[in-house]
């Protein structure tokens, strides 16, 4: 197959985790957007077969993107049969693991890539390292994408840069620590989530960032999902910086999703619509598609929105009333409503009745809110989140701060931390 010289033909390759999928798919679709005049781009989408009803489904609106699956590793120690997303994944401790078992795909990903039509250019996960050298030896420009936004790449990269943790007496886990780059910011050692707490992992979850970082360097750019504006002065900070490629900002994608077309309205919505009615603002909360929540905190959180009295919209993995026991459920039935299936979040911050949203503060809920004009209850729990709660509390000031007992990011917040939060939080709303 040939293609003509104007045509450009490019290849996504996101991380198998729906926070990571979601925006290259939005990606793709912008990129379909600016050429739909005259279609000269062609777009083809690689992924595993269990990834791909989700991706076809989330592309419904974009057929012409391809959709390529490759077959996931199988007996790798520790992963169960089957699981093809950190979602599935029994514990995000073995997200190491996870994450190398990939590379298994690299030579059937290089034999498909010698079938498809000439490649302008590939987006590829920065998890997904060893993409980097399959673009070499096709002669790919490669552009990497984590996800994440500026703001927590320069403080990650600051703090790098001036070993501020690397001391082992040096801080402890709750020690503000003034980052140099950036004088009016104080990050703590535990602000910063290496993937695991055993001391002999930490080895393999290292080794596996500095794989990253090195095909990140080698790569043509940095794609962000995210906008100048919004944090201009990190920007350029990582674009002054020397070493690394270039960063464009190619948000915010969450822009890019289609208008709903007239398709049944969900439950959740109905409920929306009925706080509307009744005048009852409503707070959504929803911890994105990998957040850990244990039994007991998830217990400690059902009844500090309880103790709020707000009405509230609660998006969950988990079967909350059987945690939680009977009774929980007649007690909240007027102002509460708990969902656990997959739902239009953008929807639901779109609603007029919704006026906050306690979040995990993952990049593409926390760029959501903003972008809808909703201010966040900030509850970060994993990965660079702390960092994402500090920017939209801090830097950006929308956002209110959920605190741990203790001030680790991976500590308990009481009922009362929680109903307090969020009564103080109604009245800026
Ligand atoms: O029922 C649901 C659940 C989620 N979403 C969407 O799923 C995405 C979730 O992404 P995010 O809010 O970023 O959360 P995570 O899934 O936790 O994201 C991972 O990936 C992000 C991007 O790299 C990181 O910022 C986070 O720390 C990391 O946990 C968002 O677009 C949501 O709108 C839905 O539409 N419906």
């Amino acid at each position: 197959m040939s293609v003509s010289t104007h045509h450009h033909h490019v290849v996504l390759f996101p991380y198998m985790s729906k926070g990571h999928i979601i925006p290259l798919l939005q990606f793709g679709r912008l990129l379909l957007r600016h050429h739909r005049k005259e279609p000269t781009i062609t777009v083809t989408v690689f992924t595993t077969p269990k990834n791909q009803p989700f991706i076809s489904d989330f592309l419904s609106d974009t057929p012409e993107i391809k959709v390529i699956s490759l077959p996931f590793p199988e007996n790798i120690t520790g992963i169960p049969p089957g699981v093809e997303n950190t979602e599935k994944l029994p514990s995000m401790s073995l997200f190491v693991p996870f994450t190398r078992a990939t590379k298994l795909l690299q030579p059937f990903f290089e034999e498909t890539l010698k079938t498809l039509p000439k490649v302008s250019f590939m987006v590829s996960d920065g998890f997904l390292w060893w993409t980097s050298e399959s673009a070499a030896k096709f002669n790919i420009p490669r552009f990497v994408s984590y996800g994440m936004n500026s703001y927590s790449a320069a403080v990650s990269i600051s703090v790098f840069k001036h070993e501020l943790f690397t001391e082992p007496e040096s801080k402890s886990d709750t020690e503000p620590v003034t980052v140099p780059d950036f004088p009016w910011i104080k990050v703590k050692k535990c602000d910063f989530d290496h993937g695991t707490t055993e001391p002999e992992e930490s080895g393999a979850a290292l080794e596996l960032s500095m794989d990253q970082i090195k095909s990140t360097t080698t790569s043509h750019g940095f794609l962000v999902n995210s906008f100048y504006e919004l944090e201009s002065a990190f920007v350029d900070y990582n674009n002054n910086s020397g070493d690394k490629p270039k960063s464009w900002c190619v948000g915010p994608l969450c822009l890019t999703d289609p208008p709903k077309q007239g398709s049944a309205k969900p439950a959740w919505i109905h409920w929306l619509d009925q706080k509307r009615e009744e005048g009852r603002p409503v707070l959504y909360v929803a911890f994105g598609t990998q957040a850990e929540i244990s039994n007991k905190q998830l217990m400690e959180l059902a009844f500090g929105l309880e103790d709020s009295k707000v009405n509230f919209l609660w998006v969950t993995r988990k079967d909350v009333e059987e945690i939680i026991g009977e009774g929980f459920n007649d007690r909240i039935r007027e102002s509460g409503m708990i969902v656990r299936d997959w739902v239009d979040q953008w929807e639901i911050l779109s609603h007029e009745s919704v006026k906050g949203f306690l979040s995990h503060c993952g990049w593409n809920s926390a760029q959501e809110s903003i972008c809808v004009g909703v201010p966040l209850l900030a509850w970060p729990m994993m990965a660079e989140q702390p960092l994402n709660a500090k920017m939209v509390v801090e830097e950006i000031k929308v956002g209110v701060r959920v605190e741990t007992e203790d001030g680790s990011v991976k500590g308990f917040v009481t009922r009362e931390e929680l109903s307090g939060k969020v009564s103080k939080y109604k009245n800026i709303c």
